[in-house]
């Protein structure tokens, strides 16, 4: 007795024998195969023939009589791949055959036309053609080619249920015909199978659902004990994520047969849900290759996968999900109730993809199939009428048009927290969440959602978890000399950040105070000013701030580089929209002290980023260090700083002889003043920075509790800038003889400002060497912290504390931070 050849099992879908020329492909790669294998070829209908049969079905049924159109156009397209790949020896037969389909085909259709109905049992005997058909070609083309082969139907090998249209394999005998029925079959012909039917102990047409060839080709692999069964499709492989809704989705070089199953089953249309389970007790591989491009390694599934690099192996999704939603608070403690809702569904054939329920059981949620979900609601509603009656139900509804998102890997297991990184992903990507659930295996988590937003969430959950890159976006108000800096600053470390650390910031648009710009897919950084001038609309900010908040794209950072009250008053509506502020404006932590309580708590609870580090010596960690004491359980007794690096530039000058009026002059021209310097001897700049610094300190306070010492005397407050400038010298005298006092006493000037005892003040001061302000050079800035832990030397940040790079460069700093609690 010679020994059994090795088995292989083929699956070709219909992709891969759309055409002869595809057919003539697999002919020629089953041939390459080695000879010492015994081959098994197992086929789908041409490419699209299934729907399109269900097609003829739907017009048969709503008479419009293009059934028969359609059949024709099939059959053309049959023959032609006959004429194309058959022996003209063959040919007469071989159409014979298909005829005998052809016009079995069109009676039932006709029939159906007739009736006006469509039974499941009908619905597969039409259905299953497709594959009747492709079958006895594709063996006719093994034949031209050389090959011994036979064509078989799998109605007489696969042995089912009656669940029509998903029918339920029975193993055994399935197992026993497919080993008695291969007996007879000389081991070195190829054998051609139909996919996707089966039939009943009655002999009547099943279908193992759609996508079933898969099952079928893993069916015979596992009953003739087969070394390996290969999946041909028109992809390099199962992948990350459906390829056509992630670009960036990569093959996956090996899975677990319960990874794949759950990917199936999740929705990844690539496999059959069932594909794995007659290959699992006897661990036989599966590989999943591409006709198209037969030389990439494709995927190989196996009991056991090499872990993926972190937790999660692919995200899927399933469109056309309806929810089914039962509330009330009779359910609390009801455990019959869902059993009962499952069991009434069941028994309707109705599956049920996910089940979420609250744990008060006050409501029930489950994923059903679109197509499933009116059924669903009338079993529902008929099953339990008597609690809907008696109010224990309040209420059973539908959700229509819904979709699921899974993620899925068998490292999943036992790791706390996915849950919680699947949820913060979905919420960054604006998309609100109906329901969750987890497999008792812990190896998938989904979540029910609108299926307007299915495309989304799989882009950010295969980024988060699988990539494990993050896109944000940026809009920028204020294109000023800060907003200008950060932008040019930004567009030079972009390249970086993408490739280190994964981060790819986009500009979704700009806005100026005359225009502005929204591009939410992202507008190149270099040219984003050009863009805003040729294609930027004239600015309107109730509409800016309806797009920032409505049509936001992921993670959305707004930098407010303007120095507008008009502005900072949007914040609740952005922040309270979950897009992240960033600001060097100093406008909205000065306003009503309720304001600026709000802000900060909307930011808290909404856990949305409001940054401002640089509204307080520009991009000196001013605030950090005050919130970083405050943390660590510091109180506050003083804070007392120079803030404004203008006013520093002044008395450093005038303490070296500089008349008053030169010095203001000398600083406008360095540009360290504001256009009109009044702004900054006003001293109201410096009242502003004082005022946020106690708050954040914890002090309620207002504006109006700062005492502050002006550097402008009244009468010139109110005078146009010129007649201001030219008057300056005015001031002169009394500015020398301040210094000169000082002086003498050993002292010198400076503008600073002190909280202390509840206390805001802002002023002129005479301060001695043994104070830190004395040494003070330049424009710069220094903020003496003086604390319970820092009681006897202040902590002491000091440097320049104006200038559009170190400004910029803060607001860099604060948006990285943002990002980061955005992941
Ligand atoms: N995770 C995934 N990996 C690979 N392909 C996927 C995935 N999800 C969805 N698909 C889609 O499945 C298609 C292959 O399935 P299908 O069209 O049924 O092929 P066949 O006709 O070979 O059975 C691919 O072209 C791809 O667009
Ligand atoms: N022809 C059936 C069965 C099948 O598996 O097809 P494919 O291999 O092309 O997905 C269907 O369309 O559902």
């Amino acid at each position: 007795m010679t020994a059994a050849r090795p088995v292989r099992v083929h699956k070709f879908g219909g992709t891969s024998v759309a055409t002869a020329d595809r057919i003539r492909r697999v002919v020629q790669l089953v041939q390459a195969e080695p000879e010492t294998a015994r081959r098994v070829v197992v086929v789908s209908a041409l490419g699209g023939v299934t729907d399109q049969l269900l097609g003829c079905i739907d017009a048969a049924l709503a008479r419009t009589g293009a059934h028969r159109t359609t059949i024709e156009a099939l059959r053309q397209r049959h023959q032609e791949v006959l004429e194309a790949l058959v022996l003209p020896e063959e040919r007469t037969a071989l159409e014979a055959q298909l005829n005998a389909h052809w016009q079995a085909l069109t009676e039932l259709l006709d029939g159906l036309y007739l009736l006006r109905e469509c039974t499941p049992r009908t619905r597969d005997a039409i259905i299953s053609f497709g594959e009747r058909l492709s079958a006895p070609l594709v063996a006719a083309a093994f034949r031209a080619a050389g090959s011994e082969a036979i064509a078989l139907e799998a109605t007489e090998l696969i042995r089912t249920d009656d669940t029509f249209g998903e029918a339920n394999v029975d193993f055994a005998t399935t197992n026993r015909l497919i080993r008695e029925r291969f007996a007879a079959i000389p081991e070195d012909q190829i054998v051609v199978v139909t996919g996707f039917i089966g039939s009943t102990p009655e002999g009547v047409t099943t279908t193992l659902g759609r996508s079933g060839s898969d099952y079928t080709a893993t069916i015979l692999g596992a009953a003739l004990d087969a070394e390996l069964v290969v999946i041909w499709t028109d992809v390099d492989g199962v992948m990350s994520a459906d390829p056509r809704l992630v670009p960036e989705a990569f093959v996956l070089p090996h899975l677990s047969y319960r990874e794949a199953a759950e990917m199936a089953y999740f929705g990844a249309k690539v496999l059959h849900p069932r594909t794995m389970e007659p290959l699992q007790a006897k661990g036989i591989p599966l590989r999943i290759r591409n006709t198209l491009n037969p030389a990439a390694p494709g995927t190989l599934i196996t009991a056991e996968a090499p872990p993926p690099p972190w937790y999660v192996r692919a995200v899927t999704a399933i469109r056309d999900v309806a929810v089914l939603m039962l509330e009330g608070s009779g359910m609390l403690g009801a455990p019959g109730l869902t059993g009962r809702a499952f069991q009434a569904l069941a028994e309707h054939k109705i599956n049920v993809l996910l089940v979420s329920q609250a744990s008060s059981e006050q409501s029930l949620c489950l994923g059903v199939r679109a197509a499933d979900a009116e059924t669903a609601l009338d079993v529902l509603r008929r099953t339990f009428a008597f609690e809907l009656e008696t109010g224990r139900i309040r209420r059973i509804y539908l959700v229509p048009e819904c979709a699921t998102v899974s993620v899925v890997g068998d490292r999943m297991r036992h790791q706390p927290g996915l849950a919680g990184r699947m949820f913060s992903a979905l919420g960054q990507a604006n998309v609100n969440v109906l329901a969750i659930a987890q497999g008792a295996a812990e190896t998938n988590i989904s979540a029910v959602i609108a299926q307007r937003d299915a495309q989304r969430a799989v882009q950010a959950l295969h980024e988060t978890f699988i990539l494990r890159t993050m896109r944000a976006h940026l809009f920028l108000i204020g294109t000023g000399v800060i907003g200008g800096t950060l932008l040019d600053m930004l567009a030079r470390q972009i390249p970086q950040l993408k490739e280190e650390e994964g981060l790819e910031l986009r500009l979704a648009g700009l806005a100026t105070a005359e225009r502005m710009l929204w591009q939410p897919a992202g507008t190149p950084w270099n040219e984003a000013r050009e863009r805003l001038r040729a294609e930027g609309e004239p600015m309107d900010l109730d509409r800016l701030v309806q797009l920032l908040t409505t049509e936001r794209p992921r993670r959305l950072v707004v930098v407010d580089a303007t120095a507008s009250e008009e502005v900072a008053r949007r914040y609740p509506d952005l922040l309270m929209a979950g897009v992240a502020v960033v600001t060097p404006n100093k406008r909205a932590n000065t306003l009503s002290y309720e304001f600026y309580r709000r802000l900060r708590e909307i930011a808290r609870e909404r856990r949305v980023p409001y940054r401002y580090e640089t509204t307080v010596g520009a991009g000196l960690p001013v605030i950090a260090t005050l919130q970083d004491l405050l943390l660590a359980g510091d109180s506050v007794r003083r804070i007392e700083g120079v803030f404004s690096g203008t006013l520093a530039y002044l008395f450093n000058q005038m303490a070296e002889g500089v008349p008053f009026s030169e010095a203001v002059r000398a600083a406008r021209a360095a540009g360290y003043t504001e256009p009109d310097p009044r702004d900054d001897l006003s001293g109201e700049d410096v009242a502003r920075k004082l005022l946020i610094l106690a708050r954040e300190a914890g002090l309620p306070v207002e504006r109006s509790d700062v005492e502050v010492q002006p550097l402008v005397p009244d009468e010139l407050r109110e005078v146009p800038l010129e007649e201001f400038l030219a008057r300056l010298g005015e001031q002169d005298a009394y500015w020398r003889e301040r210094v000169e006092e000082a002086r003498r006493e050993g002292r010198r000037l400076h503008y600073i400002g002190r909280i202390e005892d509840g206390r805001l003040a802002v002023g002129v001061q005479a301060i001695g060497p043994d104070s830190p302000f004395y040494n003070l050079q330049g424009t710069d800035n220094l903020i003496a912290f003086t604390t319970a832990y820092y009681c006897r030397t202040p902590l002491v940040v000091r440097g320049p504390g104006a200038g559009p790079e170190v400004t910029a460069a803060g607001i860099v700093s604060d948006l990285r931070r943002a990002l980061e609690q955005m992941r």
